[in-house]
C-alpha cells in the first residue's frame, strides 16, 4: 500500500473492535460452560478463527497464526473427553514455543504428543479428565500458558493450584483473566508465585459481557496524535480497563504530552495533544508488561527523535516475527541506527530517512500498523498491508478517516 505524506483530520471518531484478549478469553469459558451473550465482540481474524475452531467438530484444527487461540485451545482440548485433535498452524506457529505449556498439561495427566518439532505443534491432543490438581509452570516465556491452565482450571474436578516459576511475563494479562472469572463467578486469586482456582461445577454467574474495545489498536491513534497534533476520539473505552496495554494513556502523556479525556455517557475517549508541551530528552522504559505497543512506542519516539531505551521486551522474539529484529531492520529505513539485544532496544542516532522507505512487515500486522504514522512525515509503502487483519481488519479504512493527503 502507497501511503502519501498526509496530515491528520481534526477531531474525528473512531471506533474500534473490541479487545482481543478479552474476546478469546470469554470464547473459551463460553465453550467451557455455556453461552455468553458477547457485545462488542473482537472482529479479529484471530478471534474469528478461535470461534469457528471451537463451533468445528472435525479432528484438525488449523488455527494459523493465531498465538492466544493455539495456547488457548491446547488447554481447551486436553479436557475434552473422548475427543482426539490435530492442533496445527501456520509455519510460524510452529516454531512459536509450547513445551513449557503441553510439559504442565502433562503433568496433571494430559495426553498430548508432538506431531512435528519436539516443543512446538502441531499436537496430536486425546481429550481426558485430568483429575490432579498441583502443576508448576515457567513464568517468563509467555502469560498465554498461564491463563490457558486458569481458563481451564474451574473445570477440573479439584480446581486447581499453579505455581509459577520465576519472573512472570506480561503480567497484566494474568490479572486480566483473573478478572474475568471472578465477573462470570469463578473463584481465581493470584498470591505471589501462585495461582488458586476453586473448582466451579453449572453455570456462569453472568450470560452477558460487553467487551471494551482494544487498547493494543487504540495504541496507534497515540502515536499519530503524537506526531500530528490534532484530537482523535476513539469508542468503546473506559476509564478503568482490564487491559495492560491501557497503559499508553500514561506513557503517551508522560512522554509525548497527549492527554487522554474520558466522555463517560458516550463511552468514548478523546486523545488531546497539549500545545505547550515540550520534547523530552530521553525515553527509559521497561515495556515486559506491555510488550504489544513496544513497536508503537518505538516509531513514535524515532519519528519525534527522541532517543530511547525500551527493555523488557523478551518475549517479541517469539511473537508474530522476531519482532526486535523487524523494529531495526524497518527503523533503519526511518533513518534510525538501533542496538538490540535479548531483551532491549535502544537508539544510537537518527540520520536520514531513505528516500523512497517501503517497509516490510514481516507478517506481522502490528509492524504495519506501527509504522502507519510514518505517513505524517514522509511518503511510504506499506508492503503486505493486509496482515492487519489479524487483529485489526479495518484498521486502512479507519486510517483513512483520520488523514488526508498533504
Ligand atoms: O493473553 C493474551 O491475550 C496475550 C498475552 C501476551 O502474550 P505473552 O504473554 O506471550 O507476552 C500478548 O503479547 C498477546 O498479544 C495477548
Ligand atoms: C502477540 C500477539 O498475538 P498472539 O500471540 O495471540 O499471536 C499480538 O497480537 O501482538
Amino acid at each position: 500500500m502507497l501511503l502519501k505524506k498526509s496530515q491528520l483530520i481534526d477531531g474525528q471518531q473512531i471506533q474500534i473492535t473490541g479487545s482481543k484478549s478479552i474476546s478469546n478469553r470469554l470464547l473459551i469459558l463460553a465453550g467451557l460452560y455455556n453461552h455468553i451473550d458477547i457485545l462488542n465482540l473482537s472482529n479479529s481474524q484471530d478471534t474469528q478463527l478461535l470461534e469457528a475452531a471451537l463451533n468445528q467438530t472435525g479432528d484438525i484444527i488449523d488455527i494459523h497464526h493465531a498465538g492466544t487461540a493455539m495456547r488457548f485451545l491446547t488447554s481447551y482440548l486436553a479436557i475434552q473427553e473422548g475427543r482426539t485433535v490435530t492442533l496445527t498452524g501456520s509455519d510460524r506457529m510452529k516454531q512459536r514455543p509450547i513445551k513449557d505449556l503441553v510439559s504442565a498439561l502433562k503433568s496433571l495427566g494430559a495426553d498430548i504428543e508432538y506431531l512435528e518439532n519436539d516443543g512446538f505443534p502441531p499436537l496430536k491432543i486425546v481429550g481426558k479428565k485430568l483429575s490432579k490438581n498441583e502443576v508448576e509452570i515457567p513464568a517468563n516465556i509467555s502469560s498465554q500458558f498461564i491463563t490457558s491452565l486458569m481458563l481451564i482450571g474451574a473445570k477440573l474436578e479439584n480446581g486447581l493450584n499453579i505455581n509459577l516459576v520465576g519472573e512472570i511475563t506480561s503480567r497484566p494479562y494474568l490479572e486480566m483473566t483473573l478478572h474475568i472469572l471472578h465477573n462470570l463467578g469463578i473463584d481465581a486469586k493470584l498470591d505471589g508465585q501462585q495461582i488458586k482456582i476453586e473448582a466451579h461445577t453449572g453455570s456462569l454467574r453472568t450470560q452477558y459481557y460487553e467487551v471494551e474495545s482494544d487498547w493494543s489498536s487504540a495504541s496507534y491513534y497515540y502515536s499519530l496524535a503524537a506526531i500530528g497534533r490534532k484530537v482523535i476520539n476513539l469508542k468503546s473505552f473506559k476509564t478503568l480497563s482490564l487491559q495492560g496495554d491501557s497503559v499508553i494513556k500514561e506513557l503517551y502523556w508522560k512522554f509525548f504530552g497527549i492527554d487522554t479525556l474520558s466522555d463517560f455517557a458516550e463511552n468514548s475517549i478523546a486523545l488531546m495533544p497539549d500545545p505547550h508541551h515540550e520534547l523530552i530528552e530521553f525515553i527509559s522504559l521497561d515495556m515486559n508488561d506491555c510488550p504489544d505497543i513496544a513497536q508503537t512506542l518505538c516509531v513514535t519516539a524515532t519519528l519525534l527523535k527522541i532517543p530511547f531505551s525500551i527493555t523488557g521486551l523478551q518475549t517479541l522474539k517469539v511473537k508474530e516475527t522476531d519482532r526486535l529484529v523487524a523494529l531495526q531492520n524497518e527503523l533503519k529505513k526511518l533513518g534510525a541506527t538501533t542496538i538490540i539485544t535479548n531483551d532491549r532496544i535502544e537508539s544510537v542516532n537518527f540520520g536520514e530517512a531513505d528516500e523512497h522507505i517501503q517497509i516490510e512487515t514481516y507478517n506481522d500486522h502490528r509492524m504495519a500498523m506501527a509504522f502507519a504514522p510514518v505517513a505524517l512525515l514522509y511518503d511510504l509503502e506499506i508492503l503486505d498491508d493486509q496482515v492487519v487483519e489479524k487483529s485489526y481488519p479495518e484498521f486502512w479504512t479507519d486510517f483513512e478517516k483520520v488523514t488526508e493527503q498533504l
